[in-house]
């Protein structure tokens, strides 16, 4: 028999210290317990500066992208400091050091992006010149491509942060992931959710994954009742989609697969950074296929993207 974890020994979960991560963080120690009939004192939330919370005051594609946010998270998992961590599978690298896996997703949130202003109802509601904040090179790149109208601003922090930045005018719009709304109890904050159609999301928005030391076989065990197939199917189609085309986030990639009738349909769109061109493209196949499907829509939007189309100019 395993030793189940317990107050005495409690299953340590790493994570992140914003509101957003900890709410995530909770989530997860909620459905474990629940799965496993085991009162949350079983499990210990342990709290992990990144260099991405320290460095608040730079652009992130200037210190560094993807990776920022895990990196030392990682690294405590490796150590044993912690036994599983918790992360927004939008921030994560498509490829895991090595003796890490993510195979544990939670049910997804909501996909789209929200259009967050104070004066505002919608994108096409903003008088031309409108001041507009985001950190996202995907967003920026797809506001601009509809409306190179608009000053577009570096907008980086966490949600509070650039809730507080509209508050004081520095912008007079912005765009949040509805999840991290809807999982920090105010998705009231969004003025609308804009459909994918209009703005495809990043990849794995709204998807949390739950990382282990792949020899663990005491998280493994823990974890497995508490994956949401579904959810691994649209994540594993988007990330392939993802790694074929670049795993650092310093270019404008978005991808978003769902499930109908048992068939797994994958949509992306490649940017150029200034948004003077867009291509997009979609793939459908079985719920198995995502791997495959995503790796060859890339292939497709590359191909017809050319060389040097990611490139500022
Ligand atoms: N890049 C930061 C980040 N990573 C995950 C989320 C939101 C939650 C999610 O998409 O799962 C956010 C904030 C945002 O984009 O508004």
């Amino acid at each position: 028999m395993m030793q189940m974890p317990d107050h005495t020994r409690p299953l340590k979960i790493g994570t992140r210290g914003s509101k957003l991560a900890l709410a995530q963080a909770h989530e997860t120690r909620d459905r474990l317990a629940a799965a496993h009939g085991l009162p949350t004192d079983a499990f210990q939330i342990v709290i992990i500066k990144t260099t991405g919370d320290r460095i608040t005051d730079r652009p992130l594609k200037e210190i560094g992208g993807k990776g920022l946010f895990t990196r030392e998270i990682e690294d405590a998992l490796l150590a044993g400091q912690i036994d599983i961590a918790v992360h927004s599978m939008k921030d994560m690298p498509t490829i895991q050091p090595e003796g890490l896996v993510i195979d544990c997703l939670l049910p997804r949130e909501d996909v789209r992006d929200a259009f967050v202003s104070p004066n505002y109802a919608s994108i096409p509601d903003l008088p031309a010149g409108t001041v507009v904040g985001t950190s996202s090179l995907r967003r920026r790149a797809q506001l601009a491509h509809r409306r190179p109208d608009l000053h577009l601003v570096e907008f980086r922090g966490n949600v509070q942060t650039r809730l507080q930045k509209l508050d004081e005018g520095v912008a007079a719009a912005t765009f949040l992931a509805m999840a991290g709304l809807s999982r920090l109890g105010m998705p009231h904050v969004a003025r609308n959710a804009i459909d994918p159609a209009e703005m495809l999301p990043a990849v794995a928005q709204g998807a949390i994954g739950v990382e282990r030391r792949r020899d663990d076989e005491m998280a493994t065990s823990l974890l497995a009742p508490i994956h949401h197939v579904g959810t691994g199917y649209r994540v594993t189609a988007e990330r392939a989609f993802l790694a074929r085309l670049d795993g650092s986030c310093q270019t404008p990639i978005a991808g978003l697969a769902e499930i109908r009738d048992d068939r797994l349909l994958l949509r992306g769109e490649i940017l150029r950074p200034d948004g003077s061109a867009a291509i997009s493209g979609h793939r459908e196949g079985t719920l198995g296929e995502g791997t495959p499907m995503g790796a060859d829509l890339a292939e497709e939007l590359l191909g017809r993207a050319g060389d040097g189309f990611f490139d500022h100019h």
